[in-house]
């Protein structure tokens, strides 16, 4: 708690908003910024990404200066007009609307993030303008929150604090809220990346008898660092006791997760999806769950976030739902603003981004 508050503080001292950066500043200066690069920043990222913007003296910034709300849709509109350069985060719909609202100036799109669905790839391309995105340095983030999503759901933390919680503890019972171990089991890998290995990484040493994946295709370096053996996707589903999603979201891997594959997997294995909600088909996965065809899931990711509290999912004991915080520790979320802005920097300068979207 002292840290959380002691880093919240930090949050608000070091903070700016676009008052700040010109508040003070003689009008020769204030004529100089005119001619700077305008950008839009479209959610007060953490500190060291806008200490990185505000300190370049390479661009003038305004941004919607709030973490609790998107900027609204019809102000986001309106704020873009022709700015050189965006930065965003994964509520914004970067679409051919907001990029025909923005117009001819807007050259870089800096998302701090590392997926891209909330994107228009071809609408940027047409368009010749340039994408950063924040791979890397949230793998170990997402690896953390992901093997702890695994264990809470497969164990039945969330239940089991319930009852603990509200007198549904009597005496020690020999089922009760029994679960499925990690111990000699088969983990599954759907889409093999670096977040996939880094989960594998943090799960081996709970003893798991065996990793296995699958891919577009193979993907033998990735998979030589965990040892883990490329399947077809039937196989993927029939073998795994735990199945873990890590793919990104594309028109390929829409609601790839569905009754298909929920049919094939063990009615004791427990999926676990931290990438995007919409790889998974949520009426079948409410029909798997609540059937017992499989045993559990647990979700960092839905559709929609957020995920209406009266939606079926939440009904169920056997479904672990979180508020989409696989990247949320401080560390990584800094390093991710930092990223993104050095990538818009970059970008603006006409020099290679240090994480840049091949387009
Ligand atoms: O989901 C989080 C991200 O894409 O960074």
């Amino acid at each position: 708690m002292w840290c959380s508050r002691i880093a919240l503080r930090r949050f608000q001292r070091i903070a700016v908003t676009p008052l700040n950066i010109t508040g003070g500043l003689t009008s020769n200066v204030q004529r100089e910024m005119s001619t700077l690069p305008r950008v839009y920043v479209t959610r007060q990222i953490p500190p060291e990404g806008l200490k990185i913007l505000r300190e370049s003296g390479q661009v003038q910034f305004e941004l919607w200066d709030s973490d609790d709300a998107p900027v609204p849709r019809k102000e986001l509109l309106q704020k873009v007009k022709g700015v050189d350069g965006l930065v965003c985060v994964l509520t914004e719909k970067i679409d051919a609307e907001l990029l025909d609202a923005a117009g001819p100036n807007l050259k870089v799109l800096s998302t701090m993030s590392v997926g891209f669905d909330h994107l228009s790839l071809d609408e940027l391309k047409k368009r010749g303008i340039r994408v950063g995105y924040t791979p890397d340095v949230l793998t170990d983030s997402v690896a953390e929150l992901t093997v702890a999503l695994l264990l809470t759901t497969s164990r039945r933390l969330v239940e089991a604090t319930h009852e603990a919680k509200t007198g549904g503890w009597g005496t020690w019972r020999t089922l009760w809220l029994c679960g499925y171990e990690l111990a000699n089991s088969t983990v599954g890998i759907l889409g093999l990346g670096r977040i996939g290995v880094a989960i594998a990484e943090r799960l081996a040493p709970f003893k798991v008898k065996k990793f296995i994946y699958t891919d577009i295709a193979p993907r033998p370096e990735l998979a030589s660092i965990i040892n883990a053996e490329y399947v077809s996707f039937d196989e993927l589903a029939k073998q795994s006791d735990f199945l873990t999603v890590c793919c990104a979201l594309t028109p390929e891997t829409k609601e790839i997760c569905n009754k298909d594959l929920f049919s094939k997997m063990k009615n004791t294995s427990i999926f676990i999806n931290t990438s995007r909600g919409g790889v998974v088909n949520q009426e079948d996965l409410y029909e798997a769950l609540s059937t017992g065809q499989i045993a559990g899931a647990g979700l960092d990711v839905t559709v929609p976030e957020p995920l209406p509290t009266n939606h079926p999912l939440f009904t169920l004991k056997n479904c672990v739902i979180l508020p989409h915080i696989a990247s949320a520790s401080y560390t990584t979320r800094n390093a991710m603003s930092a990223l993104a802005a050095n990538n818009l920097l970059l970008g603006l300068r006409g020099e290679p981004m240090i994480k840049e979207l091949k387009l």
